[in-house]
């Protein structure tokens, strides 16, 4: 029997997930937790920057008035008078499901087990957001695990919780009876490659409040890339920004990208400004430009494909081949700080 959730495209998933997001108030963080989280209000500075006539050095001057203003997050320390801020509230914790997973740091792997790959980056991906996450182990495939990692999700009552594994077919695979119990699943699967059995649900908490739970498929390059495209423009927007959704541009394929005529792909890729990295017919070699190269092959499974990555290409779902040299467009999941160097391939 197939799946009764209609398989929804994923600006459609996008689009319901950030719905259902409410900014929620403020919390006071310290100064040195503040990183990537937005001021709740303007903080205002009641000294002069400089503070003492420094007109040689900086080549201008300022009387008391003047210098009073309204700072960014990372200008706080100097606005003064102040070890704590006060950001946009908002609290994360995660689960990771399945019977085969164990804590990665056991010594030797038994017979059918697997190290828990998703739980150190997901936490690591919130954190990146600035939300330090509430790690609540690892839940059995039986009902009353599951149940029981949710309910104390509940009782802690945190507003995203994310989950992963346990969200396909099988008559172990518990999240998504359990939301529907408890909850409303507004989706439970996408048209999208990898990822498509994501789920994503609302909780309704004391309060008038609500969680959000985001079930991330079990295979870690699934839940790597769900997590990007539907759960941190969540993170973002209960943070406070603006415009929560990942950037796009459009670069360059390095290489032949096979497309799928099922499913549209979020390929994954190492953006870089170089000369062209492979051998492009038609390609000027010597000019400069934006390169996507692919991270090799892209199976769920297989988390290499993340190492590097900065950015998911958008394939089309269509049949052939897509060649190297055609504009892609490319949601950005790094900064490219990491980029490899111009002069790496031009020395
Ligand atoms: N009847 C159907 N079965 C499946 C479908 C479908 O449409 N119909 N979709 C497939 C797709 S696509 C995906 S993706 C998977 C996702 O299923 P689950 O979320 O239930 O994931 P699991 O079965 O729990 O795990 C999948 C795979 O990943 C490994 N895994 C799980 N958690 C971790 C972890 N924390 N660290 C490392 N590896 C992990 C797990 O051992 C499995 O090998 O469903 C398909 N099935
Ligand atoms: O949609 Mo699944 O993530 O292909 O393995």
């Amino acid at each position: 029997m197939g799946s009764k959730f209609p398989m929804i495209p994923i600006p459609k998933a996008q689009a319901i997930v950030l719905e259902q997001t409410r900014a929620l108030g403020s919390e006071a963080v310290p100064l040195q937790d503040a990183l990537g989280r937005i001021l709740y209000a303007p903080v205002t500075s009641p000294d002069s920057v400089p503070p003492f006539p420094a007109s040689v050095k900086d080549g201008y001057a300022v009387v008391a008035n003047d210098g009073a203003g309204d700072f960014e997050v990372a200008g706080e320390a100097r606005a003064g008078v102040m070890d704590e801020v006060q950001v946009q509230a908002g609290t994360v914790a995660y689960i990771t499901t399945g019977d085969e997973v164990v804590d990665p740091s056991v010594q030797e792997l038994g017979p059918g087990t697997i190290r828990d790959a998703n739980r150190s980056m997901l936490i690591a991906a919130a954190a990146q957001a600035g939300y330090q996450v509430t790690d609540l182990g690892i839940a059995r495939d039986t009902q009353g695990d599951v149940a029981g990692c949710l309910d104390s999700a509940i009782a802690k009552g945190v507003d995203v919780l994310i989950t992963t594994g346990g969200v396909s077919m099988g008559d172990r695979d518990w999240v998504k009876p359990l939301l529907q119990a408890k909850g409303t699943i507004h989706f439970g699967r996408v048209l999208m490659k990898p990822g498509k059995p994501l789920t994503f649900a609302t909780l309704e908490l004391p309060q008038g409040r609500q969680m959000l739970v985001f079930g991330l498929p079990g295979n870690p390059v699934s839940s790597f890339v769900c997590f990007h495209l539907v759960a941190l423009p969540a993170l973002r927007k209960m943070a406070g920004w603006a415009s929560p959704g990942l950037r796009r541009v459009h670069v360059r394929l390095a290489n032949d990208i096979k497309m799928d005529p099922e499913r549209p792909e979020y390929h994954r890729a190492t953006l870089q400004y170089s000369k062209c990295p492979t051998s492009v017919p038609g390609v000027d070699a010597s000019a400069y430009g934006w390169w996507a190269l692919s991270t090799g092959k892209q199976a769920s499974s297989r988390l290499l494909s993340a190492r590097s990555a900065n950015t998911l290409l958008e394939i089309p779902q269509t049949s052939g081949v897509l060649p190297a040299g055609s504009t892609v467009p490319a949601l950005l999941i790094e900064d490219l700080q990491g980029m490899p160097e111009p002069h790496a391939v031009d020395p």
